[in-house]
């Protein structure tokens, strides 16, 4: 991802990628009232940026196109519930530290910008503090964020099971070409999973043998998102964007998360950023994103 000037003023940065549900399935519920799921989950080249810096007091500030967005809320910050939960584990070595969010991903969109900044400020703080914390205890913090940080905090392609927090790397999982495209009207998660009809649906079952960019398409192409009904009845536009999606020669669109965001699969990054031009000025209100996502190799 581009440092885009965060580099040179904070010393340590963090890119907070965006997160890609190529597949959930909702296959239980658990006593407390959170899903089981399936989860075939990979990373963007583009998200959030996050830079550190030791500072005489806690400083916290925003930029970017949604940094307006979250400006107003008080302390509830993932980033800043994240350093606070990390600073309570470390104690004394945990100095004052000035936080830049640079916000570039639609907020309350279904592609984990606020896990992504949670897990990219462990990281961050890990290296600033320089400290290292066991596997375990950071899995622990990082599960007490959200649902979504464990595999945030990965930032690479995996699957998760149990509500997030049970993962497994695919290596194999090749980069695709894709375009993001919001539209700008922001899902609340738990409305869509309080409007799902059937909490019990099959699980994943992804061949152990796949291979090549064909066979992952066909096998993703053959998986689902439970939460695209629920979400398209919230917000009728997610159909539309499909659509759209559709039109400009996606090979593959599905939503991501809970919403609102869809990507589409392209054949090449060349033709995801045609697209995703075409897509713009036809709706220069709405978010399109060109990118690609990391494989599973990196
Ligand atoms: C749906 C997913 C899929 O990746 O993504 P997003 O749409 O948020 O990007 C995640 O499971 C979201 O994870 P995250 O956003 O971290 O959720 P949390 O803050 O832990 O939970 C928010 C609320 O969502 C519901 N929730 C979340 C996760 C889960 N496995 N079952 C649930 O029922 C619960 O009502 C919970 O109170
Ligand atoms: N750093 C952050 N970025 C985005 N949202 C945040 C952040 N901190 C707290 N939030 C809150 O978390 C909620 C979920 O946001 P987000 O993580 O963007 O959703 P999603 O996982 O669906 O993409 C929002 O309602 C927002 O107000």
């Amino acid at each position: 991802m581009p440092e885009e000037g965060l580099a040179e003023a904070f010393g340590v940065t963090e890119a907070a990628r965006a997160k890609i549900n190529l597949a959930l399935h909702v296959t239980g519920q658990r006593a407390d009232g959170y899903h089981l799921l399936d989860m075939l989950v990979t990373f963007a080249d583009c998200g959030d940026r996050l830079g550190f810096l030791p500072a005489q007091a806690d400083a916290f500030t925003l930029s970017g196109r949604f940094g307006e967005t979250l400006a107003g809320d008080g302390g509830t910050n993932l980033v800043l519930r994240a350093r606070d939960l990390l600073r309570e584990a470390v104690g004394v070595l945990a100095f004052p530290v000035h936080i830049h969010l640079e916000k570039n991903l639609p907020v309350a969109s279904g592609i984990g910008g606020g896990s992504a900044d949670a897990a990219a400020t462990l990281r961050g703080l890990m290296r600033l503090w320089g400290m290292s914390l066991p596997v375990e205890t950071v899995a622990g913090l990082a599960l007490k964020l959200g649902a979504d940080v464990p595999m945030c905090f990965e930032s690479r392609p995996l699957i998760a099971r149990g509500i997030g927090e049970k993962i497994e790397a695919v290596p194999d999982l090749p980069a695709f070409a894709m375009v993001l495209a919001n539209p700008l009207k922001g899902v609340s998660t738990p409305e869509v999973f309080r409007r799902l009809a059937t909490k019990n649906n099959p699980a994943l079952n992804l061949a152990a043998d796949l291979a090549g960019t064909a066979g992952w398409l066909a096998a993703i192409g053959a998986a689902r998102n439970d939460l695209e009904p629920p979400a398209r009845e919230l917000v009728p536009e997610i159909s539309a964007i499909s659509a759209m999606l559709h039109a400009e020669g996606a090979l593959l669109t599905r939503m991501s998360g809970s919403g609102a965001t869809c990507f589409g699969i392209f054949s090449n990054i060349a033709a995801a950023q045609q697209a995703a031009a075409a897509l713009h000025d036809a709706r220069p209100d709405w978010y399109f994103q060109a990118t690609e996502t990391v494989s599973g190799g990196m």
